[in-house]
């Protein structure tokens, strides 16, 4: 039986981090923002959609999705955020389903489900067990903004786009409280794997 763990947080509370941890010790993981990035790739229809719908001032020159553009555009903009959502929401949600129904076929023991709207989306009632990496709001917006090196004002905009960290904590099946050291954060992945006897990690 596999186990399929969804994996959330808020932006940069550090799901990449603990995702990658997952992949090193050897399971696999699906990451929603990689499959959000393949389905805008020149030549996708999500990406022929999403300028049908923005212009063609989204695009960079070599014809990619100017990223960075769109980012300024949704996250000071509800409207036109929620437009975004419903153009890509379908291609990613069978993206997903489908790299979830390979990992059971394969026979997989444990496939962790990287997804930053996991509730705001609903994919809840896809998982086994949700686990969301956590942190308070403060160290949030300091790490938001030195990794995108956005203004305070901007670092907010991008929470206020985002059910609240601390809603999303009272959701959760299983914290990971992110907002110590990484190795701090690497021992209860250990502590959560060791728990879930049948998924231990060989090396441990
Ligand atoms: C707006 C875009 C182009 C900005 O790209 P950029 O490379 O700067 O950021 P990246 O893709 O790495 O996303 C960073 C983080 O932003 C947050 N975020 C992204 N999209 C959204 C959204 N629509 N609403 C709220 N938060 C979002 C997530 O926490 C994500 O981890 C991009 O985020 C995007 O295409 N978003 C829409 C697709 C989507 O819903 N992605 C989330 C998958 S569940
Ligand atoms: N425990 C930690 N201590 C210090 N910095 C950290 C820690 N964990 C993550 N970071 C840094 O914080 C930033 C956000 O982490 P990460 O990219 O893992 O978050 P994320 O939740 O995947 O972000 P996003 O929602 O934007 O995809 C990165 O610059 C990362 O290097």
């Amino acid at each position: 039986m596999t186990k399929v763990v969804g994996l959330t947080g808020g932006i940069a509370t550090g799901k990449s981090t603990v995702s990658r941890y997952f992949s090193e010790v050897g399971y696999p993981v699906i990451d929603a923002d990689i499959i959000a990035r393949e389905v805008v790739e020149p030549g996708e229809p999500g990406l022929a959609q999403v300028v049908a719908y923005f212009g063609e001032s989204i695009l960079l020159e070599d014809g990619h999705l100017n990223r960075k553009r769109l980012g300024e555009i949704i996250f000071n903009d509800s409207e036109k955020r929620r437009k975004l959502d419903a153009i890509l929401d379908d291609e990613i949600r069978g993206e997903i389903s489908t790299r979830i129904e390979e990992q059971v076929k394969l026979g997989a023991p444990l496939v962790i489900v990287d997804i930053p709207l996991l509730y705001e989306a609903h994919y809840d009632e896809m998982m086994d067990e949700i686990i969301v990496v956590g942190l308070s709001e403060k160290i949030q917006l300091e790490r938001l903004c030195a990794r995108n090196k956005l203004t305070e004002e901007e670092g907010l905009a991008r929470l206020a786009s985002q059910m609240p960290i601390s809603e999303k904590i009272k959701l959760a099946d299983v914290i990971i409280d992110n907002s110590g050291t990484i190795p701090e954060t690497y021992q209860q992945i250990d502590q959560w794997l060791v728990k879930n006897k049948k998924i231990k990690p060989s090396h441990m």
